[in-house]
């Protein structure tokens, strides 16, 4: 699914209307009709159907305005605040209040501000629809809305949003000034960036996007950023159709591991095995090799050439290169240490490597010791998965804090470097070489532990090694990385749960998934 942002949006709006000839009115009445659908699906089962509609004065109020009629039609008892003086309303907003009973509305009163706005019992509804504000919000919010937001979620009523929540804003999904929070978000066309990044996607709640008619072919053209969820990841679900030998689903190489992160080492190693490879080889330092032959089963593993303290030696390179033969893809990174002699066996390995490489963790901070490194022109593939602070440190400066702000840069750090580079976070964002943004709508808190990064490093590489093209790899691995810590948190809570368990839940994420997506998939019994 794509996620555009407001201004996006509005530019289908108008196009829709001037180009298509599609009329305004068509387009809210249809947004109406669609959010009072999901009233109906969501709320129909309320014993009293007491609504409070607040409207704000432009064509999200309209909105508002056109589901006040609906729901009327309905036999819903209606309450229409209307933000503002009659005179302010204009267009298929006003011509939509013209429809209404004339004793409904009630508007706000001259400058004064809404004296009746307190004079309305919140908690008397059984519903509260917020239609003040949408893709419009252009500054912090003040006055009676202000207002009208700390009433709303003061209210413990069920809220449902038209188009975003009021206060959200529509491209980056920051709150100004004050936002609604509400259970439920029906949004037109597609997703904005303000309902999925936070604190936006937390305000959202619930997102069911409808079509109002918005003609496809502008859908197609319009800039924006693909949204990896069940629906877009499931072509990639099914395997590469091989004939299910071993040797057929790939041969990882993991070089990682140092003395006391033995643990990242086996945790990339043993999620590729989860995440479907059929060889893997992990080649760690000599002394640790005993370790990693008790933590791990089903990957090989190969004694390196390490320092006297359990570190790799730059004497493992030639080992390393031997090792080369016949993998499909180099990970490294997880648990290795930032020595200078590790330091330049990575930077070495990523000079010299002709297969994909996935870097992650040290091997990124090996990276950022000089940035000219990165100019390979290599002739295969590069993945690149920091964490914020190793991205700083790959930038030399620190990241801007919010999501919004980070999705440009990592579009052209990517591009200019040519590499495949996944910014983990709440939301992670998947740039490519190529420039497009991908952001995953999977994962919760409860990934914020030790190794979960040294998981999805196994499962990206996994499934390049699998055969997956890179990007696809990225985003298959980022987004089933997430939804197998939803699984796991959605039957352990989201406190305790660890690297392991969500390692453990990929299979059967993947088969929940597939199950749910494509009917021809194998139904498991
Ligand atoms: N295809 C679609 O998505 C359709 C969307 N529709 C709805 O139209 C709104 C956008 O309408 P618009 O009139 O452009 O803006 P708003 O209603 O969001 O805002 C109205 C008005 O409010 C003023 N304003 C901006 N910021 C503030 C603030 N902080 N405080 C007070 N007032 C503010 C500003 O002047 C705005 O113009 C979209 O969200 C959908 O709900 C169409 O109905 C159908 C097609
Ligand atoms: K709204």
């Amino acid at each position: 699914m794509k996620i555009v942002m407001s201004q996006t949006m509005q530019e289908m709006d108008r196009r829709t209307m001037e180009e298509y000839g599609i009329p305004g009115l068509v387009l809210m009445e249809n947004a109406g009709r669609c959010c009072v659908e999901e009233i109906i699906r969501h709320f129909g089962h309320l014993e009293e159907k007491r609504v409070l509609i607040l409207a704000g004065k432009g064509n999200n109020g309209g909105d508002g305005h056109v589901i006040a009629r609906l729901l009327l039609g309905q036999g819903w008892q209606v309450t229409l605040l209307v933000l503002a003086e009659q005179e302010q309303i204009r267009g298929d907003a006003a011509a939509n209040l013209e429809l209404l009973p004339h004793d409904l509305p009630r508007f706000r009163t001259g400058e004064a501000e809404f004296s009746s706005l307190h004079a309305v019992d919140f908690r008397q509804a059984d519903l509260i629809v917020d239609a003040m504000l949408g893709t419009g919000l252009n500054s912090d919010l003040g006055g009676v809305y202000r207002e009208a937001v700390q009433l709303i979620n003061g209210s413990g009523k069920p809220v449902m949003a038209v188009d975003i929540p009021s206060g959200i804003h529509g491209s980056s999904g920051r709150i100004l000034g004050s936002a609604v929070k509400a259970d439920l978000t029906v949004t037109f066309a597609c997703p904005k960036l303000g309902h999925v990044l936070y604190p936006g996607a937390e305000l959202t709640g619930r997102l069911v996007v409808k079509d109002i008619g918005i003609p496809p072919a502008l859908l197609e053209q319009a800039p924006g950023f693909q949204y990896l969820d069940e629906e877009s990841m499931a072509p990639l679900l099914q395997r590469r159709d091989r004939q299910g030998h071993k040797g057929n689903y790939g041969h990882c190489l993991f070089i990682a591991g140092s003395t006391g992160k033995s643990g990242a080492a086996a945790l990339c190693a043993n999620a590729a095995v989860r995440a479907g490879s059929g060889l893997v080889t992990l080649g760690v330092p000599e002394r640790l090799n005993p370790i990693l032959e008790v933590k791990t089963t089903e990957a090989m593993t190969v004694p390196l050439p390490d320092s006297d303290d359990g570190h790799l030696s730059g004497r493992a390179f030639h080992e390393i290169v031997r090792l080369l033969e016949g993998r499909d893809v180099l990970a490294i990174g997880p648990g290795i240490d930032r020595r200078p002699e590790t330091v330049e066996l990575v930077r070495n390995l990523a000079e010299t490597v002709e297969l994909p490489l996935v870097i992650d963790a040290d091997g990124l901070n090996a990276l950022a010791t000089d940035m000219s490194v990165l100019k390979w022109n290599r002739s295969t593939a590069t993945v690149l998965t920091p964490h914020p602070g190793e991205m700083a440190r790959l930038l030399g400066a620190p990241l801007p804090s919010e999501q919004a702000d980070r999705i440009e840069l990592c579009r052209d750090f990517a591009t200019s470097y040519d590499v495949y580079l996944v910014l983990k976070g709440a939301r992670t964002i998947i740039a490519s070489p190529d420039g497009s943004i991908a952001i995953n709508s999977s994962g919760n808190p409860g990934m914020a532990s030790g190794g979960m990064g040294d998981v999805l490093t196994g499962i990206i590489a996994s499934l390049i090694g699998q055969g997956y093209e890179v990007r696809d790899a990225c985003c298959l691995g980022v987004f089933i990385h997430g939804h197998s810590a939803d699984l796991v948190a959605r039957d352990k809570g989201e406190v305790g749960i660890t690297a392991t368990d969500v390692a453990e839940m990929l299979p059967y994420a993947r088969k929940k998934l597939m199950e749910r997506n494509s009917p021809s998939a194998i139904r498991y019994a």
